[in-house]
């Protein structure tokens, strides 16, 4: 048996209740073999038992008192996974479907995420169960103010940096990073996705959609295509998925469609992104008592809304696929249905949308697949550069930020791509970006002793 596979079924046995941690570690480890063959050493220092194992996880009681004067409880969570090339870096999520193990898998795919960023960051993830929905602006501060007031012992700039995810936007990061400094009386980098006013980059908020959209065209380009004339389904329209609809029309590509959870909308004109900035921000004003996405056909007369399940994207003939708002939104029959319809290339904005089964599916079926971990590094990549910025105590430009950005963006896709070549896989982006990111923490790692 290898090590890899003996490892993986100790996880199996071990964490059976953590679905979407085993689904991680399943890609990471079914890949990553080959670099294992040539470095025996890593077994025996028991490296993989290691990495599999969050370094730290921190578990606490989140209560807070909402606008009808009763008393809520919620979960939070702070998983510490690894810290061999830097501080712990990663988002919070705060949605209803939170488990420890959503954010195990979270944090497993972060570490690897950051490494291919090149910046010197660690891998974390935390956040709650708590739901930002239907909730007011002072529920939401009630919340963060006790959630920080828990968390805050545990974080700082050069330990762990928390971030924006799923449910977790400027304005509660904002929320987090007030409470932080009344309980440190310090300020510092310690939160990104910061206020512009307060120590945020520019650039940060456009970053994961701006970044997966480089991503996708440096991959295009070095087949000799482009986005021009491409036809692109995004599935979201959240923070990922607003600013890569941005950046693949400036690059000549036309969103057919996007999503919420409540369903989806067509534009034959194409998705304009502004329509969705004002959808995301009537949505998080603190009073979205039932706005969805249907709203963007009050603006955009000539766009169709479908009632229901968002995957209906899928169904759109296209060029180019991007899941954009989160794990396991794009099934095998998805994949099938994107496959009839003649899509070539996936670019994963969300984190591990696309199941095991879909994955395969378009790899034997010569579609260009880019995994999350590479594909949608652009926005801790901002992270990390906004910690930077902080810690010289400097703003840079927009164009200064974005610039950075785009190389860094378009350089991961030769890395991958070249390590998947060296490896016997080309094409293959998921063992190139799983290969890539994994030597470097396991050379940190192995040389750090066993820590
Ligand atoms: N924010 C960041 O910096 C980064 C985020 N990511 C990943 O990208 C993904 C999206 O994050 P982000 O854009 O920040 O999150 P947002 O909360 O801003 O947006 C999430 C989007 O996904 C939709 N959505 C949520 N749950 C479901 C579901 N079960 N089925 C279909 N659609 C759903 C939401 O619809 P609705 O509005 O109706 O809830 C919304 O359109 C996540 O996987 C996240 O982990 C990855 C890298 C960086
Ligand atoms: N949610 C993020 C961004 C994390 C960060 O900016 O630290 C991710 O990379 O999944």
């Amino acid at each position: 048996m290898s090590y890899t596979q003996k490892v993986l079924d100790e996880l199996k046995a071990r964490y059976p209740e953590q679905p979407e941690f085993i689904q991680a570690a399943t890609e990471i480890l079914g890949t990553i073999q080959p670099a294992l063959d040539a470095h025996p050493e890593y077994e025996e220092a028991a490296l993989l038992e290691r990495l599999v194992e969050p370094e730290r996880i921190v578990m606490f009681r989140v209560p807070w008192v909402d606008d009808q004067g009763k008393v809520q409880v919620n979960r939070g969570y702070r998983v510490e996974f690894n810290s061999a090339i830097g501080p712990y870096k990663g988002g919070l999520r705060f949605n209803p479907t939170v488990t420890l193990g959503m954010l195990k898998f979270l944090g497993l795919e972060q570490i690897l995420k950051n490494s291919l960023t090149t910046l010197p960051m660690g891998g974390g993830k935390g956040g709650s169960d708590f739901d930002p929905k239907g909730k007011s602006n002072n529920e939401i501060m009630h919340f963060c103010q006790s959630f920080m007031t828990e968390l805050y012992r545990h974080i700082g700039p050069n330990t762990d940096v928390p971030a924006g995810d799923l449910g977790v936007g400027g304005r509660e990061v904002a929320y987090l990073f007030g409470q932080y400094k009344r309980l440190t009386n310090e300020w510092t980098g310690v939160l990104t996705g910061k206020g512009l006013s307060f120590g945020g980059s520019l650039a940060r908020t456009e970053a994961t959609g701006y970044g997966l959209a480089y991503f996708v065209d440096e991959y295009l380009k070095s087949r000799g295509d482009s986005f021009e004339g491409k036809n692109v389904v995004v599935h979201g329209s959240g923070n990922v998925a607003i600013y890569a609809v941005q950046k693949v029309s400036q690059l000549g590509g036309k969103v057919l469609a996007c999503s919420d959870t409540h369903g989806w909308v067509e534009d034959p004109d194409g998705i304009d992104y502004t329509v969705l900035e004002h959808v995301y921000n009537k949505k998080r004003s603190g009073h979205d008592k039932g706005v969805t996405l249907a709203m963007y056909v009050d603006e955009k007369p000539n766009a169709t809304w479908h009632e229901g399940d968002g995957r209906g994207v899928w169904q759109l003939p296209c060029d180019i696929a991007l899941p954009c708002a989160r794990e396991n939104t794009l099934l095998l029959e998805d994949a099938q249905a994107l496959v009839a319809n003649g899509c070539k290339v996936v670019g994963e904005g969300a984190n591990m949308p696309t199941t095991i089964e879909a994955t395969t599916y378009f790899q034997e079926h010569g579609v260009a697949f880019m995994p999350g971990k590479a594909a949608n590094a652009g926005g801790v990549l901002v992270s990390g550069l906004e910690m930077s910025q902080n810690a010289e105590h400097l703003s840079w430009t927009f164009e200064e930020v974005d610039g950075k950005l785009e190389q860094l963006m378009r350089g991961m896709f030769h890395n991958v791509d070249d390590t998947a070549k060296e490896y016997g896989q080309e094409g293959n982006f998921v063992m190139g970006a799983n290969i890539a990111g994994f030597l470097k923490v396991a050379d940190a790692m192995l040389a750090q002793g066993v820590c």
